[in-house]
């Protein structure tokens, strides 16, 4: 069997605010394809690891996407190599249609000018369609095909963040990074969402999940890290890390949700 691609590479990744350190000194790799779930008692870095990942806080180290370098702490780069992050809370446009919100995910590389518009309107035209085709697919794939005339804040918030998951898609990332998204979903539609994600991995998408439900994240990982106060403190298949003694004592009095 051959080893496959690293696709995402982070080495020595620090984060701070003032007197906390955030993330310490965190070294990973994902592979192609890889389900990743990153998990830690609350405060132990997760959010801020995916934040530094994503460009919205300043970070120290380094972080590779597919070979290639990306710069720390600009929010653009992450998002041209591909790798898109959705939000622990829907960051929706709510008075926009499911349809527009989903739009809004997909780049949009033409007609930036006056000039463009004009004398490229008929391809504008057929870009602008097959993004609309696009969007409908992906409303479709979360479950939300019949919702696109809606407005998002007329959705649930179990709703609006499957929409936001739909939003990412139409991005078409290379690496997924999803923040809790499972929180707020019943028993049914978490399941649903796990079939989904392995269905995006099936399609060639790499996955970082963060998720506090550990039933989900066995089901759904190839391989777990675990943080504690900003340290990765083990990472392995989901079998080995919960029974590492180190994860057991970093979850003493802190209990992963079963
Ligand atoms: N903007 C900020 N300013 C100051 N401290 C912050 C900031 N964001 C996070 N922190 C601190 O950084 C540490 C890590 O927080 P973070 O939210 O990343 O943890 P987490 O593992 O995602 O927690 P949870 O599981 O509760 O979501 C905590 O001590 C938190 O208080």
């Amino acid at each position: 069997m051959t080893a496959k691609a690293t696709e995402l590479s982070v080495r020595n990744l620090s984060v701070r605010f003032g007197g906390v350190v955030a993330v310490d000194d965190v070294s990973f790799e994902v592979a192609q394809n890889e389900i990743v779930g990153l998990v830690g008692p609350n405060g132990s870095g997760k959010t801020t690891l995916l934040n530094a990942l994503s460009g919205v806080v300043r970070a120290g180290g380094r972080l590779s996407v597919a070979g290639n370098e990306i710069t720390l702490g600009r929010p653009v780069q992450p998002r041209r190599a591909k790798l898109i992050r959705v939000f622990q809370s829907p960051q929706l446009c709510p008075e926009l249609s499911c349809l527009d919100n989903v739009m809004l995910g997909a780049d949009d590389a033409n007609g930036r000018t006056l000039f463009a518009a004009w004398f490229l309107r008929s391809r504008m035209w057929r870009a602008e369609t097959s993004r609309m085709n696009d969007a409908l697919h992906h409303l479709g794939r979360v479950g939300l095909a019949g919702s696109e005339d809606r407005a998002a804040r007329e959705l649930t918030y179990g709703e609006q963040r499957l929409l936001e998951l739909a939003r990412a898609l139409a991005a078409g990332p290379r690496v997924l990074m999803l923040d809790e998204p499972s929180a707020g979903l019943n028993d049914a539609e978490t399941l649903i969402l796990r079939d989904l994600l392995m269905q995006i991995r099936q399609e060639g998408t790499t996955i970082i999940v963060v998720d506090h439900k550990i039933d989900f994240i066995d089901a759904l990982c190839d391989r777990v890290l675990v943080l504690e106060i900003g340290r990765l403190i083990a990472q392995g298949s989901p079998a080995e890390v919960w029974a590492d003694s180190r994860v057991i004592d970093a979850y003493l009095g802190a209990a992963p949700d079963a």
